[in-house]
């Protein structure tokens, strides 16, 4: 399985795929292109954290179809950064498909309890990081990816649809890190429950995956001859318009909504699909 997307939509494309079954084994999408330009940075991923891999290795076997649902590795690195840079003591993700984003953040927040710079664990058994995830099938494989990676005290996933859940939070909830990557469609919605219901905890701030959009989002999202729908990967190429049902236009409505929005301020990380970080202004 190939995905050529690097050379022909400009990207700089870490989300190479794994092949050897060995977490932390990747191959890269143009063997014959990386061979001749070697990557000349160092390690996208901290070796120390490669282990995370046996998530995204497990997808692609399991769920090859929609194992590019999962952000990237260089994203996960700086979802990790992020959390450990800011030390957020409840974390908040919408969307978590395997448990892959939300290993990458459980394993940021080990590393602040450990270094003491989190409170210790609740007594009650209350996690610190919570997921939310509309399939059932998908919360079963991550329960089993957060105990196999011993990261299920950190963790819990509330399957259901993430509007309602979103609403169903207990008055006074409050995250200082929240990551949206659930259905495109939703993201306006997401946000403004957020703002409204008071969410983000003053300084905290909202992460948002895929607001590049596989460069379909650039202006007017020009006609492109490769539609992208996240919620079923599906790959259209007899498509000349973006649909004002497909996930480029629920992105771009949603980019333009952030960007109009005089409450918050946001700044586009280009690092693989897009990630956004927004936050309050004081
Ligand atoms: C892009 S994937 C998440 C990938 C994950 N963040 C990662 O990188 O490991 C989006 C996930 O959102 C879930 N989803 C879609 N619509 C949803 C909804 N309305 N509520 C909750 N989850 C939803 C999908 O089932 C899918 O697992």
């Amino acid at each position: 399985m190939r995905h050529d997307v690097s050379t022909r939509d400009g990207y700089c494309w870490d989300h190479s795929t794994p092949n050897s079954g060995a977490p932390g084994a990747v191959t890269s999408v143009n063997p014959t292109e990386s061979d001749k330009y070697p990557f000349p940075f160092p390690n996208a991923v901290d070796p120390s954290l490669a282990h995370i891999d046996a998530i995204r290795v497990r997808a692609f076997k399991e769920q090859p179809d929609l194992f590019l649902m999962l952000i990237s590795p260089t994203q996960g690195q700086a979802l990790y950064w992020f959390v450990t840079l800011f030390k957020p003591r409840a974390i908040l993700e919408i969307g978590s498909f395997v448990g892959y984003s939300l290993a990458w953040l459980a394993e940021g927040y080990k590393r602040n309890l450990a270094q003491g710079m989190v409170p210790p664990l609740a007594a009650d058994g209350q996690h610190p990081i919570t997921s939310f995830e509309l399939d059932p099938m998908f919360v079963d494989i991550i329960n089993d990816n957060m105990q196999r990676g011993k990261l299920d005290r950190l963790a819990k996933v509330y399957q259901g649809p993430a509007q309602a859940s979103l609403e169903n939070l207990a008055p006074g909830t409050q995250y200082d890190l929240i990551f949206i990557d659930a259905d495109k469609s939703g993201y306006i919605s997401y946000y403004e429950t957020i703002l409204r219901r008071k969410l983000l905890a003053p300084g905290g701030l909202i992460l948002c995956d895929n607001t590049l959009m596989f460069n379909q989002v650039h202006g007017q999202y020009p006609p492109v001859k490769r539609a992208w729908d996240s919620d079923t990967l599906l790959v259209d190429g007899s498509q000349d318009q973006i649909s004002p049902d497909c996930s480029p236009h629920h992105i771009y409505q949603f980019n333009k909504h952030v960007a109009n929005d005089p409450r918050t301020e946001q700044l586009l990380l280009p690092i693989f699909d897009g990630l956004t970080i927004i936050r309050v202004k004081e």
